[in-house]
Formats: C-alpha cells, structure tokens, sequence
C-alpha cells in the first residue's frame, strides 16, 4: 500500500474569507492529508493581535473542508508540532514571511526534509483578514 502524502500549512487564519479556502484547497491538491497548524495569540507579533482568539480560530479552519486535521501551535518551539505530523510536504502562503531555503536548512538540521511549496495568491476584493477589519473600522465611522 503506498503511504498517504502529509501536506501541512500553517497560519494565523484570523478573519476567515476566500483567500483562505483558495489556500487550503491549493495545500489540499499537493498530497492525500491536509494538517494545519494555527499560530497562537501570543506569536503573532508582525501584524495586529488576532480579533478571534485561538480556539476559535482553530475550530472555524478545522470545519473547512479541505482540512483534515487542525491543531494550535506549539507556544514556544515551531518545531515541536512538525516531529508530530512529520509531513512530506510543507507550503507557504504568498506572503508568509519565511524564506524557503532558510527554512528548509533549518529542517533539515532537525532531520525533516519535506518538500517547501509555495502557494499562489488570489486577488479579490477583501481577500485580507485586515483589509475586513480596516472596512469594518471604516464603516463604523461613516
Ligand atoms: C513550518 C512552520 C511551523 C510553524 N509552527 C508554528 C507553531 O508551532 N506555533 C505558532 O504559533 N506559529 C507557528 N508558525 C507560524 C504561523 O502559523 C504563521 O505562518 C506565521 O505566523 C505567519 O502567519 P500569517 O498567516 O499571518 O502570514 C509556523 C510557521 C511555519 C512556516
Ligand atoms: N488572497 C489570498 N490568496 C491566497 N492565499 C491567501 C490569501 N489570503 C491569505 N492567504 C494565505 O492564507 C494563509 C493564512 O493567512 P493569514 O491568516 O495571514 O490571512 P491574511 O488574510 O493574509 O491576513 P492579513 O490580511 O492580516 O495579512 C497565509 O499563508 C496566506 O498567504
């Protein structure tokens, strides 16, 4: 029996819109298992603090249908959970900010070698959890 191909992607995944559906089913079509790690309140210091605490961020992405499985992250080692899944193929959102290689390297040192994939994006109007909140900011001023 051949094994089952092990995608994970990973994210913040705070407002949900189509962008994020466009990005789990592109993870989804490059194996058999889509796992999703959510980045935890405490680690999202390169944007504003998510609206929607964790858990519930956890449990909106893990009722998507391309995913299989959903799990918080590790609060101190990103590493941690990887060991867990040990997935055969890693993706990275348009404009998440890790470089493929460097991550890669850093895979590697720890004994994974999954495939680094790097998605594409799509363009639509509020595609961006900040560009929903900046509308509802806007609108509430209006
Ligand atoms: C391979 C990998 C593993 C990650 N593991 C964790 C983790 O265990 N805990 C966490 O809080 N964030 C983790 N992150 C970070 C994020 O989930 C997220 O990609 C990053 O914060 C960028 O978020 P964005 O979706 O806002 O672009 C990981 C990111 C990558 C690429
Ligand atoms: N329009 C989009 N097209 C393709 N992928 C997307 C799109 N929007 C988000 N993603 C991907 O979904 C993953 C999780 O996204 P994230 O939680 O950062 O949402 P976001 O809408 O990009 O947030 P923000 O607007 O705060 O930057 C990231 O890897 C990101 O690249």
């Amino acid at each position: 029996m051949t094994p089952l191909t092990r995608v994970l992607a990973t994210g913040t995944f705070d407002i949900l819109h189509p962008g994020h559906l466009y990005f789990l089913e592109q993870a989804k079509m490059l194996g058999d298992e889509l796992y999703i790690i959510i980045s935890r309140d405490v680690n999202v210091n390169h944007k504003p603090t998510p609206i929607v605490p964790e858990e519930q961020r956890l449990k909106m992405v893990a009722a998507l249908k391309p995913v299989d499985f959903a799990m918080l992250g590790s609060l101190t080692d990103y590493f941690e959970p990887i060991a867990e899944i040990n997935p055969d193929v890693i993706v990275l959102g348009f404009d998440q900010n890790f470089q493929e290689n460097e991550l890669e390297n850093a895979l590697n040192q720890r004994g994974f070698f999954p495939k680094i994939v790097r998605l594409q994006k799509i363009e639509g109007e509020y595609y961006s959890s900040r560009a929903i909140a900046a509308e509802i900011a806007e609108r509430k001023n209006k």
